[in-house]
């Protein structure tokens, strides 16, 4: 088949190049030419493994190609997947601006009949609004879907050649069936919706998502003041098949492009209609005050003085294996350290480019390793789970630190890993584990 895929982010770029693996002729098309000289030239400007490999590989068997000019791409294709963004507006509402003017530009490219299937992550009714827009402005035919995407950065390939399921949100059956034999190869998991519902359940996938995250972060801090170990508890819990281990781990909360951003918006879907999603809201204000909660370990043990302490930090991508720092944790935390008048040395393996563009330089002392983030400071706190934290040599590390403070934000060493050394160190959840850090202990001694 021959697709063109519009938006070249994660979306976009690993769907178009996991297409033209399964054999198709592909056009990714981007606005940014930036973005798509670097693609033509055998660059990713995303940080994702196994993915440049596979766009050398398909643009030299000549399925696969880059552009600026959507009308020369949309008037070769049969198919036309829109994967623009769809950012928070102020309000947590789905920007759709982007996906208006994609659907106004393949208005005015259409040549003959197409499939226009919606991949970006939108409100019910976004798709109709795309025909509308359509519509209004050419008398080609053309069939609407709505193809949801579920990949995860940082294994976004494996995610969309094994996924666990296809969502089609079709409102024309032959549209449905060419779609479904597309993507045949991948899964025998096709779910075929109305377009409404599909567009729901993908809203509906990430807010369960993101509430089994606050949940188990709420029995973490419950773990912390009775004495019991959230990884042990999770675990436990995990062997149900009906909760499942997944996304179960107690951390600083969760960040990214997508959860963030889809649970607010779906708090603002709900509203439209008159609904209050209180179970959502609770999700994100946890989620919020679980930031935090590295912060108030912290000052609990320098006493409320946060003022000429150097703090080290590891990790600034929202989670490993991403250079993504959309919502991460860290942008937050580092700058209530800063604000607080604390020295920061950061470290981040591929993150910290991306981190610099959004946060500016600001008072933070960027660092070329993870050794001399930590040198010479008054505690380290951890807070992404790269590998080659969790594998630190701790030993040397206390040796290092001014002070052996150290702050896991991601539950990332185990019990054997700090037997032969002596830091003051927090968890989450894992009271058992902390040593030193004053509130735990004097509640469990209470
Ligand atoms: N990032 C992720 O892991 C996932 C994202 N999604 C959803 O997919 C959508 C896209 O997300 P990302 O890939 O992260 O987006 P992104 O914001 O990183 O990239 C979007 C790209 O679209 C381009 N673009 C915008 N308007 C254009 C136009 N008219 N013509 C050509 N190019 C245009 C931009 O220049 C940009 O390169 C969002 O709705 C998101 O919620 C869904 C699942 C996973
Ligand atoms: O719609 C999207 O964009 C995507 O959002 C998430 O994917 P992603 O944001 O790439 O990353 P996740 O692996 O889901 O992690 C999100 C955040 O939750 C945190 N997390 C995850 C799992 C967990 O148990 N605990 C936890 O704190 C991570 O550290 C990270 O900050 C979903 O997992 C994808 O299915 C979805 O397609």
């Amino acid at each position: 088949m021959n697709i063109t895929v519009i938006g070249t982010g994660y979306v976009g770029l690993v769907s178009g190049i996991c297409y033209a693996e399964l054999g198709h002729r592909v056009v990714c098309v981007d606005k940014d030419r930036a973005k798509v000289e670097t693609l033509q030239n055998g660059g990713i400007p995303i940080y994702e493994p196994g993915l440049q490999e596979l766009s050398v590989k398909n643009s030299a068997a000549g399925r696969l190609r880059y552009t600026v000019d959507l009308r020369e791409a949309v008037e070769q294709s049969e198919i036309v997947i829109i994967a623009v963004g769809t950012p928070s507006l102020p309000n947590g509402e789905a920007n759709l601006s982007y996906i208006d003017q994609a659907a106004i530009e393949i208005a005015q490219a259409m040549n003959g009949h197409k499939i226009i299937a919606v991949k970006s992550t939108v409100p019910v009714g976004t798709n109709e609004r795309v025909g509308n827009l359509i519509r209004s402005r050419t008398t080609e035919r053309f069939d609407s879907i709505s193809l949801p995407e579920f990949l995860r950065e940082g294994s976004a390939v494996q995610d969309t050649m094994h996924p666990d399921r296809i969502v089609i949100g079709a409102d024309s059956e032959s549209a449905a069936e060419l779609l479904v034999q597309l993507h045949r190869p991948l899964t025998e998991h096709i779910v075929v919706t109305d377009i409404r519902s599909a567009e729901m359940l993908k809203y509906a996938s990430n807010a369960f998502l993101a509430t089994k995250i606050s949940f188990i972060n709420e029995i973490a801090n419950i773990c912390e003041k009775v004495g019991a170990d959230v990884t042990l508890v999770a675990e436990g819990m995990g062997y149900d098949k009906r909760i499942g281990h997944a996304f179960l781990k107690a951390g600083i909360g969760y960040g990214g492009s997508c959860f963030p951003k889809d649970t607010r918006a779906l708090i603002q879907i709900a509203g439209h209609v008159d609904y209050e999603f209180k179970l959502l809201r609770a999700v994100v204000e946890v989620n919020q005050d679980q930031r935090m909660s590295v912060i108030r370990k912290l000052e609990s043990i320098f006493d409320g003085e946060l003022q000429g302490k150097t703090i080290a930090v590891w990790g600034l991508a929202f989670k490993p294996n991403t250079d993504d720092v959309r919502e991460s944790p860290a942008l937050e935390i580092i700058q209530y350290l800063i604000r607080s008048g604390a020295h920061v040395k950061a470290y981040d393996p591929i993150a910290m480019r991306n981190f610099r563009s959004i946060y500016g330089d600001n008072g933070v002392m960027w660092c070329d390793d993870a050794l001399e983030a930590a040198t010479g400071a008054d505690a380290l706190c951890l807070l992404t789970e790269w590998d080659e934290f969790v594998h630190a040599d701790l030993k040397l590390l206390q040796s290092i630190l001014r002070k052996p403070i150290l702050i896991d934000g991601r539950n990332a060493f185990k019990e054997a890993d700090l037997a032969e050394t002596s830091f003051v160190y927090y968890s989450i959840g894992r009271p058992r584990l902390n040593q030193g850090v004053k509130e735990e202990m004097s509640a469990l001694i209470d």
